[in-house]
């Protein structure tokens, strides 16, 4: 729960002549929910200060991820290929996307890890050694049975990862909580959908590597895109890289603030709110300054596989539905089925 202390919840940071909205969660929290409804309005993204994830947690993260990223090739491998989840490099999804990136995309709910790779039985495992018990499952993954360090310093890996997905979520959840406050519907109509047991939500690091003298200034990392779930959070080292997209086609670059977190709304909140919110296309620069690797370590909250996804009434008014009630189970089939660039809700537009 973030306490209230400070006065003005709000500065904007001006981009080629654009604010960007910076938000003090420590302020007055009907201030602070009215503030993110307009930035979600205007932007569909918006930065938070004083959000109360702890430095070293996310510090913490960031040096494990490093960590991983610096080893060898064939040692990355072995966490399996992303198909989705798992490690990918220049491949984005499995629909023939490309990017000038590598990157680690994970489960975050225990029923999906168990039903994944060695490495994602690992995730779980070892999770839940965290809070005191399953040692033994932990122990005995087939691929670091015979090596003790090995399994000690997965063990640590996985201690870290889960503080940062619970910190992370537990944002993620307030944030939901803002915006329903903010627009007038109950309180944890959507972040019910992020603490629920069975919640698809993932994290994803993406380590853009340092541009080298064979390579173009300029060069695309991951291209745009709208992410499909409902809120993603997204802290990166200070290397630039990320750009949104605004209404009138130009690129904003978002300055980087390791002690922010960049949140922008998916389509299932444009969806919910009936097209009120934006789902903000966005895109990320392979590294803009020499001799930088860039790291973003995303959360994308989403909702469990058989939730119903529809504009409650209040948010309709007098207005028509936009979309189709689906299932986050059938949007994420159709997303998953379609190239990064499409806009893929308007499939679920009612015509
Ligand atoms: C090409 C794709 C990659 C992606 C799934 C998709 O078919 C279209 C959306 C992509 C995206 C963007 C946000 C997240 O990074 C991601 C994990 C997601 O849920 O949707 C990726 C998917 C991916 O890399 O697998
Ligand atoms: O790395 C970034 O800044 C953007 C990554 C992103 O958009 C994603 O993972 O969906
Ligand atoms: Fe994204």
């Amino acid at each position: 729960m973030v306490v209230a202390t400070q006065v003005n919840p709000i500065r904007m940071e001006k981009i080629r002549e654009v604010d960007i909205p910076v938000i003090d969660l420590s302020c007055s929290r009907s201030k602070v929910a009215k503030l993110i409804v307009k930035a979600c309005e205007e932007y569909g993204f918006f930065k938070v200060i004083n959000h109360g994830v702890s430095h070293h947690i996310t510090k913490e993260m960031e040096d494990e991820s490093f960590e991983f990223f610096d080893k060898p090739l064939p040692e990355k491998e072995l966490v399996g290929s992303a198909n989705p989840f798992g490690y990918g490099s220049k491949n984005i999804g499995l629909s023939g996307d490309t990017g000038e990136l590598e990157y680690l995309l994970l489960p975050t709910n225990q029923n999906a890890i168990a039903q994944t790779s060695k490495f994602s039985y690992a995730w779980a495992s070892l999770t839940k050694t965290h809070k005191g018990y399953h040692l033994s499952k932990a122990l005995s993954i087939k691929n670091f049975n015979n090596n003790s360090q090995c399994r000690l310093t997965l063990w640590v890996t996985m201690c870290v990862v889960s503080s940062y997905v619970k910190s992370v979520r537990e944002l993620a959840c307030e944030i939901l909580e803002l915006i329903a406050e903010g627009l007038g519907v109950p309180h944890s109509l959507f972040s019910h959908f992020v603490r629920h047991f069975d919640s698809d939500s993932l994290l994803r690091l993406n380590h853009y590597p340092p541009v080298t003298h064979s390579f173009h200034h300029g060069n695309i990392g991951f291209g745009e895109h709208s992410d499909p779930q409902i809120i993603t959070l997204l802290r990166s080292n200070d290397a630039p890289g990320l750009q949104i997209s605004l209404r009138n086609g130009l690129w904003l670059p978002v300055s980087p603030d390791p002690h922010a977190f960049c949140v922008n709304i998916g389509d299932i909140l444009q969806a919910m709110t009936n097209g009120r919110f934006v789902s903000v296309r966005h895109r990320a620069m392979a590294n803009l300054l020499p001799n930088q690797s860039r790291l973003s370590m995303v959360f994308f909250g989403a909702p469990p596989p058989e939730a119903t996804i529809a504009c409650p009434p209040q948010l309709l008014k007098r207005n028509k539905p936009i979309y189709k009630t689906f299932t986050w189970s059938e949007y994420k089939s159709h997303t998953y089925a379609h190239r990064l660039g499409e806009t893929r809700l308007d499939h679920f537009k009612i015509t």
